[in-house]
C-alpha cells in the first residue's frame, strides 16, 4: 500500500460523522435518537446525551419521548457546553436541537472532526412552517439526514407540519397535544375540501 493511501485510510478512520433526525412534532425524532443511542451503549461505546436547559418538559435529567421511552441526559445552557462535557465520548446525542444557538453546527463539526459520531434530533420547521434555529444548517453539513413523519391528526396522511392550536405567537412555546397537532401539507394549508377547525 502506498504511504499516501495508508495516510488517507488512517485519517478517515479517525473521522466521525454528523447525523440529523428531523421532522414535525410527534414524528418519532426522540424515539429514533434513543434507539440509536441505546445501540451505541450495547456496543459499549462511551456516550453522552444533551438537551437545552430551556426544555423542562417531562424530566430534567433525561430525554423522554411522547411514548414515555427515556434515556439519561444532561441539560446545558448553550452549545459550547457540549465540547466541555464530551471529552472522552465516542457518540454524542443532542435532542431538541432547534432551541440551541447558531454555534451548534460549528460544535458538531469540531466533534465529528475529532472522530465523534454526532446524532442531532430537532424540529426542522416552527409552527409557521419556517426553518427552525440551527437545524437547516446542520442538515446541510450532515453526512446523514433522516426525515421522520407523524400521522396527520386530521386525515391520517404523513404529517410534516406542527400546527399550533394555542393562542401565543411567540416562536418558542413549550407544549404537547394541548398546544400543537401534527398535520400533512393539505391539512396545514387548508388545501383539502374537508373543513378544518383551527
Ligand atoms: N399523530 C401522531 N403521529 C405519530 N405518533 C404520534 C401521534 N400522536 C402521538 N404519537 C406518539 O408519539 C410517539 C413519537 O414520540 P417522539 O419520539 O417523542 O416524537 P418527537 O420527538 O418527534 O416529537 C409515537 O411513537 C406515538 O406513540
Ligand atoms: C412547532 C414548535 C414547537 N415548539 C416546542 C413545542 C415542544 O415543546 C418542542 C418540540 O417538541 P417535540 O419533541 O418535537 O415534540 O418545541 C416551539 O417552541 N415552537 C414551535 O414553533
Ligand atoms: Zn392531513
Amino acid at each position: 500500500m502506498l504511504f499516501s493511501e495508508h495516510n488517507f485510510i488512517q485519517k478517515n478512520r479517525q473521522a466521525g460523522s454528523i447525523e440529523v433526525i428531523c421532522g414535525s412534532m410527534f414524528s418519532g425524532k426522540t424515539e429514533e435518537l434513543i434507539r440509536r443511542m441505546k445501540r451505541a451503549q450495547f456496543a459499549k461505546l462511551p456516550i453522552e446525551i444533551f438537551k437545552p436547559a430551556i426544555d423542562i418538559r417531562y424530566a430534567d435529567q433525561a430525554i423522554v419521548s411522547h411514548d414515555s421511552n427515556s434515556i439519561p441526559s444532561t441539560s446545558i445552557p448553550n452549545s459550547s457546553a457540549i465540547l466541555l462535557l464530551s471529552a472522552e465520548t465516542k457518540v454524542v446525542g443532542i435532542d431538541e436541537a432547534q432551541f440551541f444557538d447558531d454555534e451548534l453546527p460549528h460544535v458538531c463539526v469540531q466533534l465529528a472532526n475529532k472522530g465523534v459520531r454526532v446524532i442531532v434530533a430537532g424540529l426542522d420547521m416552527d409552527y409557521k412552517g419556517l426553518p427552525f434555529g440551527p437545524i437547516p444548517a446542520l442538515m446541510a453539513m450532515a453526512e446523514h439526514v433522516t426525515k421522520v413523519h407523524a400521522v396527520c391528526v386530521r386525515c391520517g396522511a404523513p404529517a410534516t407540519y406542527s400546527h399550533r392550536i394555542a393562542a401565543s405567537e411567540n416562536r418558542i412555546l413549550l407544549g404537547e397535544k394541548d398546544s400543537y397537532e401534527p398535520r400533512c401539507r393539505a391539512c396545514y394549508f387548508g388545501l383539502s375540501d374537508k373543513p378544518i377547525n383551527c
